[in-house]
């Protein structure tokens, strides 16, 4: 499937950000540059020291115990919102999900571990809490950043309350013999940005601009930041949204995660004025995410590579 270049993606350390330190400024800066020149020409980076391996090890223990369960009980976890209940398709039959709504609310957390646990699993409910408090800190503080490279810092909070998140995690089973290696098909992320882990599995690929494909292996307790669509929107173009694709390694199970944000749909995606001139004419007219997902889901904009575009990509063509 392509060639797999040894490309390293950026990695941007993050523990620094949160000392006392009198540097912190400069640490600031030099941060946000490094985040902004990789989701302009990378659409992603690897994280690194945003949680400890023992946190990290303690989720993916989690993980496992989680997708253990039997079906009848993971099938209790229910949702009419794309991707937060249990998702098992024979388009993808390697694929297993369960989701849980903004998971740095306790009851959230609370609420699916008693559903999956009525005895309880103290590890899981705790490990997950503190997981997703680190996780929203790190998708804020990179948001952050790019508004205030581009100017945009007036934005920020205004975004950041205008935004609901999925923690999704995902079990890919051993393949069978003579099935396909794939994993999750090529696909970009429409929502605005998602914080990706998988295990020491690996698999995950992502492609360049350069359209090379590359197998994406980073530190155990990293993450890979990926820019989605709907940031893209917003900066009418400004990142690179990646494409990128899960492809099974060897005869093990896999499992990852997302910690995806999301517009609510209260709010139009909107590009932001400042971002259109005549060197950057508008590419997106402005819609509500979760009609998009509509179309996306039922109208067959899945099978398109660039749904978005189908659906509110404004044609500058003369
Ligand atoms: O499992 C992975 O590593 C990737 C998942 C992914 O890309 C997605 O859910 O959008
Ligand atoms: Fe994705």
């Amino acid at each position: 499937m392509g060639s797999k270049a040894p490309i390293k993606l950026p990695v941007i350390g993050f523990s620094q950000l949160k000392t006392n330190n009198p540097n912190s400024l400069s640490i600031w800066e030099s941060t946000k540059t490094d985040v902004f020149y990789a989701l302009q020409n990378y659409g992603c980076f690897e994280a690194s020291s945003v949680v400890s391996i023992e946190l990290q090890e303690s989720v993916n223990d989690a993980l496992k115990q989680l997708f253990d369960l039997p079906l009848e009980t993971k099938l209790k976890n229910t949702s009419e919102t794309a991707f937060h209940g249990y998702v098992q398709s024979p388009k993808v039959p390697l694929y297993e999900s369960m989701g849980i709504g903004n998971p740095f609310v306790p009851e959230n957390v609370d609420d699916f571990t008693d559903l999956m646990w009525p005895n309880d699993n103290p590890t899981f409910r705790e490990s997950i809490k503190s997981y997703s408090k680190k996780l929203r800190e790190l998708d804020e503080i990179v948001k952050k950043m790019v508004f205030e490279s581009l100017g945009l810092e007036n934005y920020s909070c205004e975004q950041m309350k205008s935004t609901s998140y999925l923690l999704k995690v995902m079990k890919y089973r051993a393949l069978e013999a003579d099935e396909s290696d794939v994993g999750l098909h090529t696909h970009t992320d429409t929502n605005i940005m998602t914080i990706l882990h998988q295990d020491e599995i690996g698999g995950l690929e992502i492609q360049m601009k350069n359209d090379e494909w590359v197998r994406v292996k980073v530190s155990p307790n990293s993450f890979v930041i990926v820019a989605g669509e709907t940031f893209n929107v917003w900066l009418n173009g400004r990142l690179h949204v990646p494409f990128h694709r899960v492809v099974m390694n060897g005869n093990m199970a896999r499992y990852s995660l997302g910690f995806f944000s999301v517009q609510r749909s209260s709010v139009l995606v909107k590009t932001f004025y400042e971002m259109v001139d005549e060197e950057h004419p508008l590419l997106y007219k402005p819609f509500d995410y979760a009609e998009f997902l509509k179309f996306f889901y039922k109208e067959g904009g899945i099978q398109s590579k660039f749904a978005l575009k189908t659906y509110c990509g404004v044609s500058n063509e003369t």
